[in-house]
Formats: structure tokens, C-alpha cells, sequence
């Protein structure tokens, strides 16, 4: 997607430990219009699919996930919960995923009344890059016997291979953007194409 390509260009600065910071539209400040841009996309994209449900993970993923389903017939959107909290009653599914950013293990975790066997689900997130969110959200659907759909990523990072392992696991991966390479010495960023 070339709208999010050029924002990245323009407002993505490379740090150190192949991190790619996009703060200023994705993550933390939100430009709500490109959300939007992005549900369009992967709508066309997943044409044709039967979804019922999105399941993203928090934080990041959430507004992202909540804008794009206005592109998929306002589809209830599930968020996976990284804590334990008295909010969270009955049986859950659950399992643990490393955090890239927050550099250590959390539990994942969704209620069993918001994910059931029979949904058709699209997962979303703002990033993928060792695949290990993406794996956790997809052991909680198969835990639910739940069908998962395909996954729709904001920014991949294609040379920390999560993405080409689901892929090669037979897995729909729509990234809009796919990072090839970034250098925190010069700054530059290579896109897939
Ligand atoms: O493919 P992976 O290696 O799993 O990396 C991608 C995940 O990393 C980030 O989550 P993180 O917990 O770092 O941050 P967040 O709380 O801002 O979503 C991002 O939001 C993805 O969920
Ligand atoms: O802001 C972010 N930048 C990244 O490079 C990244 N990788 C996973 N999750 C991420 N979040």
C-alpha cells in the first residue's frame, strides 16, 4: 500500500535492535483516515471471504483492528487481553506470547463467550515480525475451533521471517507494507515490492 509506505518513509525512524518506530501515525498517535485507508485495503483483499469476527491483540492492534471493521460489516472485534484482571470472568482460552517491544512473556488471553467454534475470523495487528502475536492468536482460535480467515498486517518485517513461516504454513498474510531492510546507521528503509 503505497500511502502507508510513503508515511513511513517520512515519519518511520530506524532504531536500533531492528525496530522500526512509526509512533507518529500507528502505534501511539493514531491517524484514523490511514486506519481507514488500511481496512479498505484488506477488505479488497479478503473479498470474497466469510469473516465474522476480528481478533487483534492488545495495545496496538486494537484501533486498527476497530476502524477496519467498519470495512467488514462492523464485525465484532475481539482484542486478546495481555493480564489477568477481575474484569475477566468465566472460562478463557489462553497461552503465553513473547512482546517484542515489552521484551518478555505475557499471557494471551480471550474470554470463551467472545470466540467460538464455527467463527470465521481475520486477525489484524500493526506488526508483524517474528510471527510470535500471530502465533498465539492463532493457537486461541484453534483451541475455540475457530476457522482463521487470513491475517491483515499493517507493517511486516520481512527479514525477521514470521511472516514467510505463516505463509509457508499455508496462511493468507495481507501486510501493506513490507519491510526488506533498515538501517539505524543511515536511516534507510527497503520495502519488498
Ligand atoms: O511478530 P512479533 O514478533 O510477535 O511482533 C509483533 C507484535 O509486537 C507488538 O506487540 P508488543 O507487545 O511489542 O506491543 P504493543 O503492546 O504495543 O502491541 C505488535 O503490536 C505485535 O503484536
Ligand atoms: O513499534 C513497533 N516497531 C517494531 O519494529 C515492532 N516490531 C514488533 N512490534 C513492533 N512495534
Amino acid at each position: 500500500m503505497k500511502e502507508l509506505e510513503e508515511r513511513i518513509r517520512l515519519q518511520g525512524t530506524v532504531k536500533p535492535g531492528n525496530v522500526l518506530k512509526v509512533d507518529a501515525f500507528l502505534n501511539h498517535q493514531c491517524d484514523v483516515e490511514l486506519f481507514d485507508h488500511m481496512g479498505a485495503a484488506w477488505a479488497e483483499h479478503f473479498a470474497g471471504k466469510t469473516i465474522n469476527k476480528i481478533l487483534t491483540i492488545e495495545a496496538s492492534g486494537i484501533g486498527i483492528a476497530c476502524v477496519a471493521a467498519r470495512h467488514f460489516g462492523n464485525a465484532p472485534v475481539v482484542f486478546a487481553k495481555k493480564a489477568q484482571s477481575i474484569n475477566l470472568d468465566g472460562d478463557q482460552y489462553t497461552t503465553t506470547v513473547y512482546s517484542f517491544t515489552k521484551q518478555k512473556e505475557f499471557p494471551v488471553i480471550v474470554s470463551k463467550r467472545y470466540l467460538n467454534e464455527g467463527d470465521h475470523v481475520l486477525l489484524l495487528d500493526d506488526f508483524l515480525a517474528n510471527g510470535k502475536a500471530l502465533k498465539g492468536l492463532i493457537d486461541l482460535c484453534h483451541d475455540a475451533g475457530a476457522t482463521v480467515e487470513g491475517i491483515g498486517i499493517a507493517v511486516e518485517k520481512g527479514f525477521q521471517g514470521g511472516g514467510d513461516e505463516l505463509r509457508a504454513a499455508g496462511y493468507d498474510v495481507d501486510s501493506l507494507a513490507i519491510v526488506e531492510s533498515m538501517d539505524p546507521e543511515t536511516g534507510t528503509i527497503e520495502f519488498r515490492s
